[in-house]
């Protein structure tokens, strides 16, 4: 339920209505009740009438965005290694087991250290938050004490979140692994002192990193974890081909990958599996058939030379889909970086199967916000301006301070979105809201109240 309105933007709109609708306002006006819940989106003619529909509070407010700018969700990151970015646009030649080994661990390892981790916690939230990401599935370590550093990092600076402390047992370096019992009982802990903050943004998740670096028993005693507290997981499925024989070799019972985790269970409707990049055809049945999110990373699967996931395939298997970062096998914090990729491995995607049609660039933007908050199971919260949602939401500016975008007078609306998805960066970005909360802006955004 949403109350009186109290704020009105006036200004271009852009969100996806649904995975093939969306819906594009040149004079779009946007209502949010005294919670910053949103009321209506509609065209700016009809705001007599919405009026009277809706009883404005006597002090609503009225902002008037600046000509060419426009008001879209956030971006939702819905897989990023907030303890690799650090490593962020380094070592990026390698597959995944030897990167892991020669670069990752050894940076992970470094966050027992607390002054570190507080460091460069602080740097990934407000990098991500400046790109436009409103919330994230972040990995941290195997470190209890840092892995709270980050949630407190993210309620502070205004991150909605799902932070997961990672699991690991076995194939491990010896100065970076942990004793199974030890592992669940972290986890536990970490999940309950989470939960106990109450918080409006930030959520526990339960986070084997892999099936090759977690024992039977630890997935199984971190399902009942997640079971316990009904609270998501998260993990990696079916990346590399060196990774899936492993996994083979592992579990030779198993008839896939992802029956690992299902035997373990550890697939349900609030598990996200990053990657997905070779999945059989019984493996999306089971994917589809357990309500699995698949995170999409399209900069680490060209970066860490994992391959290229089918997004039309797995849609076809009614499998949800959304983006991720995966920094740092992904060189990028920036999910913009991630949506133009994608739409580029969609087309490789196509040039070898030609009945998998290229993603169309709204599909892309329904991947970067409706579709990863259907991923995260937020979809009722966040990921359009749909009205009871919570307005996490950009201002846009095209033709910002310092824009990497020229406008031309030919220019339409439409034009103008289209190129900034393609060409623009952080520059065009000039306001972030979390929760209807302003949590980054720039000097060429318009005024606001001081109540934001
Ligand atoms: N891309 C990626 N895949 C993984 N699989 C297990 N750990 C990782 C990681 O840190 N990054
Ligand atoms: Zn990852």
């Amino acid at each position: 339920m949403t109350g009186e309105v109290r704020t009105v933007f006036r200004g271009g709109i852009v969100h996806c209505v649904d995975a093939s609708t969306t819906q594009l306002l040149e004079d779009g006006v946007l209502g949010l009740d005294q919670s910053n819940r949103i009321v209506f989106v509609e065209d700016g003619s009809q705001l007599a009438l919405l009026q009277d529909r809706y009883g404005f509070a006597a002090d609503a407010r009225t902002i008037q965005l600046k000509p060419h700018q426009f008001l879209m969700p956030g971006f939702i990151d819905t897989h990023i290694h907030a303890s690799q970015y650090p490593n962020a646009g380094t070592g990026l030649d390698m597959p995944l087991l030897q990167w892991l080994e020669t670069y990752t661990f050894p940076t992970e390892a470094m966050f027992a250290n607390p002054e570190f981790a507080q460091n460069a916690y602080e740097k990934v939230v407000q990098r991500t938050l400046r790109s436009g990401t409103t919330a994230c599935s972040y990995f941290t370590t195997i470190h209890r004490e840092a892995s709270t550093t980050l949630v407190e990092t993210c309620e502070r600076l205004g991150q909605r979140a799902y932070v997961g402390k990672v699991c690991m047992d076995r194939n491990s370096p010896s100065t970076y692994i942990e004793v199974t019992n030890e592992s669940i009982r972290e986890t536990e802990a970490f999940v309950q002192a989470t939960l106990a903050r109450n918080s409006e943004l930030v959520t526990p998740i339960v986070t084997p990193r892999f099936v090759p670096t977690c024992s039977s028993q630890l997935m199984t005693g971190l399902g009942e974890v997640a079971r316990r507290y009904n609270v998501p997981i998260q993990s990696h499925v079916s990346e590399n081909a060196g990774e899936i024989e492993w996994v083979r070799q592992l579990h030779p019972q198993c008839s896939s990958y992802s029956d690992v985790y299902d035997v373990h269970g550890l697939l349900n409707s609030k598990a996200i599996m990053a990657h997905g990049v070779h999945l059989s055809e019984a493996e999306m049945q089971l994917l589809s058939a357990r309500k699995v999110g698949v995170s999409h990373c399209p900069c680490s699967n060209y970066g860490i030379l994992s391959g290229i996931c089918r997004v039309r395939d797995l849609h076809q298997h009614n499998v949800k889909v959304g983006l991720g970062t995966d920094v740092s096998g992904g060189h990028s914090p920036a999910m913009l970086e991630s949506l133009r990729l994608a739409l580029i491995a969609s087309k490789t995607v196509h040039f070898q199967e030609p009945a998998l049609a290229p993603l169309r660039l709204y599909e892309g933007l329904h991947l970067a916000t409706l579709g990863g908050a259907e991923v995260m199971g937020l979809q009722d919260q966040i990921g359009n301006f749909a009205p009871g949602k919570h307005f996490d939401a950009l201002i846009v500016d095209p033709s910002s301070i310092d824009s990497p975008i020229d406008v031309f007078a030919k220019d339409k609306f439409s034009d103008r979105v289209e190129k900034f998805l393609f060409n623009g960066d952080d520059r065009n970005i000039v306001t972030v809201f979390v929760n209807g909360k302003v949590v980054k802006r720039l000097a060429s955004a318009p005024a606001l109240t001081a109540d934001f």
